[in-house]
């Protein structure tokens, strides 16, 4: 079963009191941000303070470190500082090719690699990014490919729609976790929840943000809704009844079901199951 990654929390690693926070924060996973959320005569000071906030405990919250791309006077410095931290996954930003993530794989053996997809070409080469064999997971970063591409936001993302496709059949090709990109205007609910609605329809595994007020509506779009469990669970007992009388189809709710139904369908309880497993 793969852990959950409904809610994944930035914060800036060169502020204590907010990593202090999200100890207690529901979120699935956090990134601890040394790259765009701090300021350049920052980095060392974050870099300390991020080792502080490592030796806690972070519960069952997935600990993922961004660190800055190694063409940055900060990148090397940020690699050592990882290679003796407890953390859960790297992640390296601005990545344009899997060379990108050669280096690091090699210099932190053993931690799972996460890619940030926000180049232009990082959209033409994300079948080869999504490839990488120490690759466990994407992240968009639709700030920084609004900018490369000169898009202008919008509600409906249609600017974004190419990128976001490329990278999820990438991602879902090769078996990777995929997380949309976060939603700036962090106290708009509606716009969040529009936005997360979209984001789980296309396939998402969850939705990177920038504030806590944010994972109330996140966790609960992404999560199968008591609709979803039930039908789920009726699609595995009505497919099971049918093939009892030797048929390989069933019919629930006027609907077909086939054994790719079923698989979707315990699928979708095993990630209920996790969730709840978060909860206790
Ligand atoms: C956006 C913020 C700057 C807002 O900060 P602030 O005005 O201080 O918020 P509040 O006063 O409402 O904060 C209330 C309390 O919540 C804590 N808090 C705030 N944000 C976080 C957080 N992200 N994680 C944990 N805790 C948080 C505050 O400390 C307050 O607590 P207390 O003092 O106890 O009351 C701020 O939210 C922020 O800095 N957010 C993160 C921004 C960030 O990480 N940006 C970089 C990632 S986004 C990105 O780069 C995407 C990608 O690369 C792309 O290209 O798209
Ligand atoms: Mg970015």
């Amino acid at each position: 079963m793969t852990r959950p990654f409904r809610s994944v929390l930035y914060m800036p690693a060169a502020n204590p009191r907010a990593m202090d926070k999200a100890r207690g924060l529901p979120a699935d996973a956090i990134i601890f941000d040394l790259e765009d959320a701090v300021a350049p005569d920052a980095k060392a000071q974050a870099r300390t303070a991020l080792a502080e906030a490592l030796a806690q405990d972070y519960g069952p919250r997935t600990r993922i470190v961004r660190i800055n791309a190694l063409s940055t006077e900060w990148g090397a410095d940020d690699l050592r500082a990882c290679a003796d931290l407890p953390m859960d996954a790297v992640l390296v930003p601005k990545v344009d090719g899997p060379a990108d993530l050669d280096r690091v794989a090699e210099a932190l053996p053993g931690i799972p690699l996460w890619a940030m997809m926000e180049t232009p070409l990082a959209m033409l080469n994300a079948a080869a990014i999504a490839a990488h064999p120490r690759l466990e997971g994407m992240v968009m970063g639709t700030n920084d490919l609004a900018k490369e591409l000169g898009c202008r936001f919008r509600a409906d993302r249609l600017p974004m729609m190419t990128g976001l496709g490329l990278c999820l059949l990438a991602a879902k090709a090769h078996g990777r976790v995929i997380l949309d990109g976060v939603f700036n205007a962090f106290r708009d609910d509606d716009g969040l929840r529009a936005e997360c609605e979209q984001g789980r329809d296309m396939g998402f595994d969850g939705k990177t943000l920038i504030h806590p007020l944010q994972l109330e509506v996140t966790n609960a779009v992404f999560a199968p809704s008591e609709a979803e469990i039930d039908l789920a669970r009726r699609q595995i007992e009505a497919f099971r009844e049918a093939q009892d009388q030797g048929r390989g189809v069933a019919v629930l709710d006027g609907r077909i079901v086939e054994n790719l139904h079923v698989d979707t369908a315990r699928k979708l309880l095993d990630r209920a199951q996790a969730i709840a497993e978060l909860a206790q």
